[in-house]
């Protein structure tokens, strides 16, 4: 009884995901390269590649929303369905979520979805934010992060909610919350979700600062689990899998519920009033002209 109640939690605790579904082609399916019987094949949609492997019971999750993975409403969309539908079939226990775009895991939210878009626009675009973190945050499912590329903000905020990240031992491949430089705040779950994983004091530090964070210091704050190098971040991946799955499901399904149930229901209480700041607040003037600059600047710098 008490088995069926927390692994259901998160089932019971979250919204479905949207009916409407602007541009997406979701449930293709296609026969991986070289690849024959059920296991070889892959679905998905156009911005989110799953490769499954009904063998291992380990599916491989890219996301493809050239040239950054920026968050958009239908990628955040696309990420939620594939995620359930994983989570509903019986027969997958771990997920690998990593890019397939070049040196960009994730560069976070798209700011063209807040920039000079109306407050309801802005209100839904939030709530799918929300609902990506609290299904990754607290899927049934093992998920390990192959972090191949710069994981800023939003990107972050992925690769946090899965239970393990591997990050690929390139420089430029910077990791953390740098939503005070862009002129925002991170919302109090996602401050929780960062003081969850590398403690408060490096929290209050990191995230007023913006601090992002260089593979070996990802490594020594508690940021990533491992650093490897570039061409072994999905095997390394493959190998934590391994080790997590290890352990059987129900024991481990509940133990992650009991760590991070309460930060979850925090979110789960106050979804409206979340979503109602973040609003007020991006649609502000002032913070409209900083996310506009940030945007000019990004566009403007090259390489
Ligand atoms: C409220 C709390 C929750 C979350 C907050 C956020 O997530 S806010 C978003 C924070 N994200 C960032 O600050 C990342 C900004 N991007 C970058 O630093 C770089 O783009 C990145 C990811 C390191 C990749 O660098 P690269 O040199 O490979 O690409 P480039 O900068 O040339 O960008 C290519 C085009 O993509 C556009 N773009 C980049 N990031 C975003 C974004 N977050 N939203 C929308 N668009 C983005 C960039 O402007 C370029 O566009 P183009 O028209 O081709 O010039």
């Amino acid at each position: 009884m008490a088995l069926a109640s927390g692994v259901r939690f998160a089932e019971r605790a979250l919204l479905r995901p949207w009916a409407l579904l602007r541009g997406t082609t979701l449930g293709r399916t296609e026969p991986a390269a070289g690849g024959g019987g059920d296991g070889a094949r892959r679905f998905g949609s156009q911005r989110v590649l799953v490769e499954p492997d009904a063998a291992s019971g380990v599916a491989v999750m890219k996301l493809r929303n050239p040239p950054v993975n920026a968050l958009s409403l239908e990628l955040l969309t696309e990420l939620v369905i594939s995620l359930e539908k994983l989570e509903n079939d019986k027969t997958f226990r771990g997920v690998i979520l990593t890019s397939d775009c070049p040196r960009v895991f994730c560069a976070g939210l798209d700011l063209t979805e807040i920039c000079g878009r109306n407050p309801a626009h802005c209100a839904e675009y939030w709530k799918a934010m929300q609902e990506l973190w609290l299904r990754t945050y607290l899927s049934s499912l093992v998920l390990v992060a192959a972090i191949n590329g710069a994981c800023p903000a939003g990107g972050c905020i992925i690769a946090l909610s899965c239970d393990c990240r591997v990050l690929a031992d390139n420089p430029k491949y910077r990791i953390g919350l740098n939503e005070t430089l862009l002129g925002i705040i991170a919302p109090f779950w996602l401050k929780d979700t960062y003081v969850n994983t590398i403690g408060h004091r490096a929290s209050e530090q990191a995230l007023q600062l913006g601090s992002l964070f260089p593979p070996a210091e990802a490594l020594q704050v508690g940021l990533v689990d491992q650093v490897v190098p570039e061409d072994q971040v999905q095997s390394t991946a493959l190998s934590e899998m391994a080790r997590w799955l290890a352990v059987p499901d129900h024991a481990r399904q509940l133990t992650k519920n009991m760590m991070r149930k309460a930060t979850a229901d925090r979110l789960l209480r106050q979804r409206d009033a979340d979503t109602q700041n973040f609003v007020s607040f991006v649609c502000r003037d002032s913070i409209q002209k900083s996310l506009q600059a940030y945007l000019e600047k990004l566009r403007q710098r090259k390489g």
